[in-house]
């Protein structure tokens, strides 16, 4: 079923992207992309892979500059502030990786210790441990507290990864394919999830698929990817009422998956 969010706030944009160009030599990324993501609103950028949704990821989070164009995050220029604004200004982002990227030789509880004790030294082991039980409970996994990486399921471990970025309580969350290699039924919950902490936190995402059914759930706004342009924009029902052939490649690559 298609969602429906209640609490965007269509007054105020969290991120800005005007006329972005990036290339790699004569590989030419992207070619001029205007994309806006407003406060409390998860946009899902659909596109095959290769098309440069990673590294537009890697801009927005000012890990790769731009060649041309505006990328502004939460009222910053990203290509125009100082390293150390830079990094105050990603404190405030969260990123789910494809791969969930936990450190096996730490507890469910260390791993998400880590972001705190890294970022914010002055905490004491209460407000630790509080700030770990709240994260654990918003991806329903409180039990998992004690556990080992290896003990838990893929599934599991998408969440934990998710938790470990909430505990920070970023403004914005970047997912980048965060159903990959899931099992239907594990996917759905991960959908849930993303719009669980959309709405629970406030945040306003950026979801990076090529899941329909991903899509579907969790965007209130899709963008469609493709040659280094966003082709088409809307709803999920706005973009694929359309015999776009440029579209049809996503249905056949669901179909077959
Ligand atoms: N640091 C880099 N140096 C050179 N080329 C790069 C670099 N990063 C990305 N590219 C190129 O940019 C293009 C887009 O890559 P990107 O990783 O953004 O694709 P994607 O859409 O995220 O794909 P996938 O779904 O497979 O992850 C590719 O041709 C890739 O080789």
């Amino acid at each position: 079923m298609e969602k429906k969010n209640k609490h965007i706030d269509r007054t105020k944009k969290v991120i800005s992207i005007h006329d972005l160009y990036k290339s790699f030599g004569t590989n030419h990324v992207l070619r001029g992309i205007d994309l806006d993501l407003y406060q409390g609103e998860n946009v899902v950028v659909l596109g095959r892979s290769g098309t440069g949704k990673s590294v537009l990821i890697k801009i927005i989070a000012g890990l790769l500059k731009p060649d041309k164009g505006v990328v502004n995050v939460l009222g910053n220029d990203v290509a125009k502030i100082s390293y150390r604004e830079l990094e105050q200004l990603r404190l405030r982002i969260g990123f789910s990786f494809q791969s969930s990227a936990l450190y096996d030789s730490m507890t469910v509880r260390e791993n998400l210790e880590f972001p705190l004790l890294r970022n914010s030294k002055q905490l004491s082991q209460g407000q630790l441990t509080q700030a770990v039980e709240t994260a654990l409970e918003a991806v329903g996994l409180s039990q998992t507290i004690d556990q080992w990486p290896a003990e838990l399921s893929g599934g599991q471990r998408k969440r934990i990864g998710i938790a470990r970025t909430l505990i920070m309580q970023p403004a914005i969350m970047l997912y980048d394919e965060p159903t990959a290699g899931l099992d239907p039924i594990t996917s759905m919950e991960i959908n849930d999830l993303i719009n669980e902490v959309q709405e629970r936190f406030n945040t306003s995402s950026i979801i990076i698929t090529h899941d329909l059914t991903c899509a579907k759930a969790t965007g209130d706004r899709l963008a469609v990817l493709l040659d280094g342009r966003f082709v088409r924009e809307g709803t999920f029902e706005e973009v694929f009422a359309s015999d776009d052939e440029r579209l049809k490649s996503f249905y056949d690559y669901n179909f077959i998956t």
